[in-house]
């Protein structure tokens, strides 16, 4: 996206955001509460239209996408959006049927061990189990590109570490994989590049090494983060 602006009211949530992930990577965006990174996947998944700027995925404008390109990309959104009442798997079975080549089903349900409360429906799972199901469902149609907001966000660390596992493969199986995270240590584990925003614009972009220097992520992150609240 170049220079994305978006405003609710008076804030101005994005101001001139520009940023790319290339296939085959993950791209980590970080920044603290409120910076812009949810908005802005929501504007890269055509699910918010930007004010102003240049938005394009797959060389596609996302608001006026048509079905062909939402298939290809995944979205895991931090409040899941999934259906209440159904049962993970059976939701899982059905998403895998919009698309000609879906992921394993059992394989993905065995890896974040979704088998283990496959009787429970949505509503009644836990945070945790919610958002692994939520992933899954990002998933199922091994999209070319895939936007996954914070989705090891209060996760045990069983399922943190194979939520890592399945993301570093969704890169490398070709996939423009943008995650979203608080972790340092997650973006530095995970990390082909990594995108700092603070709000609303990109204070650093680059691969870790570059963004991170001799200092590690974390002191950087302070360092850009820091000056910015003092802008205010
Ligand atoms: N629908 C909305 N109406 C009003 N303000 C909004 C709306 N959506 C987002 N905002 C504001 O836009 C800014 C960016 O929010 P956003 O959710 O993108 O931040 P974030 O970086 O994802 O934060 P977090 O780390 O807390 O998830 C915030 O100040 C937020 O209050």
């Amino acid at each position: 996206m170049d220079q994305v602006t978006r405003r609710f009211g008076a804030a101005e949530a994005l101001r001139g955001l520009s940023w790319g992930a290339d296939a085959g990577e993950v791209t980590c965006v970080l920044g603290p509460n409120g910076a812009g990174k949810t908005t802005s996947v929501e504007i890269a998944t055509g699910l918010q239209r930007p004010d102003g700027g240049t938005v394009r995925v797959l060389g596609t404008d996302p608001w006026r996408a048509g079905a062909d390109h939402r298939a290809r990309v995944g979205v895991m959104l931090q409040d899941g959006g999934l259906p209440q009442s159904v049962r993970p798997v059976a939701l899982l079975r059905h998403l895998s049927r919009f698309w000609d080549r879906p992921a394993d089903v059992d394989g993905l349900v065995a890896r974040l061990g979704i088998d283990e409360f496959a009787g429970t429906t949505i509503r009644r799972l836990s945070g945790g189990q919610r958002q692994r199901v939520a992933l899954a469902a990002a998933l199922v149609g091994r999209p070319q590109v895939a936007f996954l907001d914070e989705p090891t966000a209060g996760l045990d660390p069983h399922s943190r570490r194979e939520v890592h596992g399945i993301v570093r493969e969704t890169a490398d199986s070709g996939a423009a994989t943008v995650v979203t995270t608080h972790s340092f240590e997650e973006a530095e584990r995970l990390a082909d590049r990594v995108v700092v925003i603070v709000r609303g614009r990109v204070a650093a972009a680059g691969t870790v090494a570059e963004v991170a220097g001799t200092g590690g992520l974390e002191e950087t992150y302070f360092a850009l983060t820091d000056r910015q609240e003092a802008d205010r």
